[in-house]
């Protein structure tokens, strides 16, 4: 089956335009200022325009205050939060409740041992991300370019509702999709010039590679 793509980390009209055109199910907003793919919530506001009612609009959050959701929400009116920082799941349920948004939470992997924290955001957490541990000395909670074990998700039960994430870029997404079935994958750096710049050319490879993942395989002829 088709997975949800999520192009994260977006600047640019023509980067929306072309994730958009090509079927992107999401499209991911960074509020996290240390970020190079930071960008204030006016003006992903204005850049989401275009998205709405075609794809769900996401918005990247880290450990949010108060003040930082009321100002995204009201400016951007996303379709969904996703949580990349510690928030707990009591904060999770909190930020459910005031907002009346669905919330997917990013959990970061790297052995099996991580995985056993999505029990306890079962029936709290809308969605799963699952993305790579930052490498160290990263400041970055996610966007780091970085995969993690994808074997790992087949200790899964398969009720678990997830976006894959970290790393994924054209050249492994098959294998990603092969290893995984997952319902959803994200991508970010991975279709960039440089952190922070996305490329129309990159996203354009990337979205070849996931069609020809899903392509069906036709028996050979006579
Ligand atoms: O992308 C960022 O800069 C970022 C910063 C802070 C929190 C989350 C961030 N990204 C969240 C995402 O959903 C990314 O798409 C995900 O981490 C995968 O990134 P990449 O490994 O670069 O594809």
């Amino acid at each position: 089956m088709k997975p949800d793509i999520k192009i994260c980390g977006l600047k640019t009209p023509d980067a929306v335009d072309r994730a958009l055109k090509r079927g992107a199910t999401h499209i991911g907003f960074i509020f996290f200022e240390k970020s190079p793919r930071y960008i204030e919530p006016d003006l992903a506001a204005k850049l989401a325009e275009p998205a709405r009612g075609k794809a769900k609009i996401v918005a990247v959050v880290v450990d949010p205050t108060n003040d930082e959701l009321d100002e995204i929400v009201s400016l951007l009116k996303p379709d969904m939060l996703q949580l990349h920082g510690n928030e707990s799941p009591e904060h999770v349920l909190t930020i459910k409740a005031v907002y009346g948004l669905p919330v997917m939470k990013a959990l970061p992997v790297r052995t099996a041992d991580d995985l056993k924290r999505v029990e306890a955001y079962i029936g709290i957490a809308d969605r799963f991300l699952f993305d790579a541990k930052p490498p160290k000395g990263s400041e970055l909670p996610g966007g780091n370019g970085v995969s993690f074990d994808w074997s790992l998700l087949a200790w899964l039960d398969g009720s678990v509702d997830y976006m894959l994430s970290g790393g994924l870029n054209k050249d492994n997404v098959a294998d990603a999709l092969f290893i995984t079935k997952a319902p959803g994958i994200d991508a970010s750096s991975g279709v960039e010039t440089a952190p922070g710049v996305k490329s129309v050319a990159k996203i354009d490879e990337f979205f070849d590679a996931v069609e020809k993942a899903n392509a069906p395989v036709m028996a050979s002829g006579s």
